[in-house]
């Protein structure tokens, strides 16, 4: 027995059920980061979750970490959107824009005038992104000084403006998977002396401050965030030296919001749900108020006695969203999944995005 299929209501967002399309980046856009008419198909066909996360989307030029990844600062990336979330309507769908600046993790190639990326502190990640013409290491960021917080906080507000004007339903805040936001609330990334670090409410300051800032906009219900208290994605990031507190002060902060969802990445991003020894994810989770989402190689089985459990509210799919456009309607009717190969994740066209069929029930 489970309720997943079944409507439900998270803040104002009416959801027809409880399966969610989790934020998936599918590296298919031009340098412009605007979307069009293929990416309009490409969400109109995954309608049928009960609300659709965007992949993440840049706040501004200097939130860009990787080639290929849309854009919300621009007037045609508008536009763009417009189209897509026309579409999804259609198919009388919901979709939310997951807002995103990736902090440290970009490289000069891929910066505004060539600069370096910015950050709490200059750490470097490690690995690589990639631009146009290949995987180049990213850069040795830059910190941003304190009079410069200001300034990221209106990038926050106007791309939430913008992705009003798209017609969106609404917005996550992306404080997830060692990204800007995130990289504020680790130690590990995290060294700064003035009001933004140290203390854990000091590194929780910049997601709570942003996320008032969104909800000035938006009002509480029709914002989420989402979190990852231990994925060492991206750029093999460390978690923070004191994960239940951070996190556990942080959910308790978020509270006072009344927002409309909590979505967590439960373990390693899109690889493993193990966490290390001193961290009790459900115990996180438990704390936070309002709705909360589950995520991380879920199965049908998992998310139901998860649900049934009262541990999730809901559910997110991401890899099985990508091969499975009417994923809902084969997980109801116990239709065969199909998985998508690695090779049709990233980058390219139409080919491996909305070129998969409908399943058999
Ligand atoms: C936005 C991402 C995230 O949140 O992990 C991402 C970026 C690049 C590849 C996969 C995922």
């Amino acid at each position: 027995r489970t309720d997943l299929f079944s409507p439900v209501t998270m803040g104002m967002l009416q959801l027809a059920n409880r399966i969610v399309m989790a934020p998936v980046t599918r590296s298919r856009y031009g340098e412009d980061g605007v979307p069009d008419e293929l990416h309009a198909t490409y969400y109109a066909q995954r309608a049928g979750a009960g609300l659709i996360i965007s992949e993440a989307t840049n706040i501004s030029a200097q939130g860009r970490g990787y080639a290929a990844t849309p854009g919300i600062w621009s007037e045609e990336q508008v536009t763009g959107w417009k189209k897509v979330t026309d579409a999804v309507h259609a198919e009388g769908g919901k979709i939310v824009c997951q807002l995103w600046h990736v902090g440290r993790f970009s490289s000069v190639e891929l910066q505004p005038n060539g600069e370096r990326p910015v950050a709490p502190s200059a750490i470097k990640a490690e690995g690589q992104t990639y631009t146009v013409n290949g995987f180049v290491p990213v850069s040795t960021p830059r910190a941003l000084e304190t009079e410069e917080i200001p300034g990221i906080i209106e990038q926050y507000k106007r791309a939430a403006e913008n992705a009003l004007r798209a017609g969106f339903d609404g917005v996550e805040v992306h404080s997830a998977n060692s990204y800007l936001l995130d990289q504020f609330l680790r130690d590990s990334t995290n060294h700064r002396t003035d009001a933004y670090g140290g203390s854990i409410e000091n590194r929780a300051r910049l997601t709570l401050e942003v996320t008032e800032a969104i909800v000035g906009i938006w009002g509480n219900e029709r914002v989420g965030i989402r979190l990852s208290p231990v994925t060492p994605d991206a750029g093999n990031t460390p978690p923070d030296s004191n994960v239940m507190a951070m996190y556990g002060y942080l959910i308790q902060q978020l509270n006072r919001f009344n927002l409309a969802y909590l979505h967590f990445v439960e373990g390693a991003t899109a690889t493993s749900r193990d966490v290390p020894a001193d961290v009790d994810m459900d115990a996180l989770s438990a704390q936070f108020d309002g709705p909360f989402i589950g995520n991380n190689n879920y199965d049908l089985e998992m998310a139901i006695s998860r649900r049934n459990a009262g541990i999730i509210d809901a559910v997110a799919f991401g890899r099985l969203f990508i091969s499975n456009p009417d994923l809902v309607k084969r997980l109801r009717y116990g239709a065969e999944l199909t998985i998508a190969p690695k090779e049709a994740y990233y980058g390219g066209g139409a080919k491996g995005y909305t070129d998969w069929p409908e399943g058999h029930y």
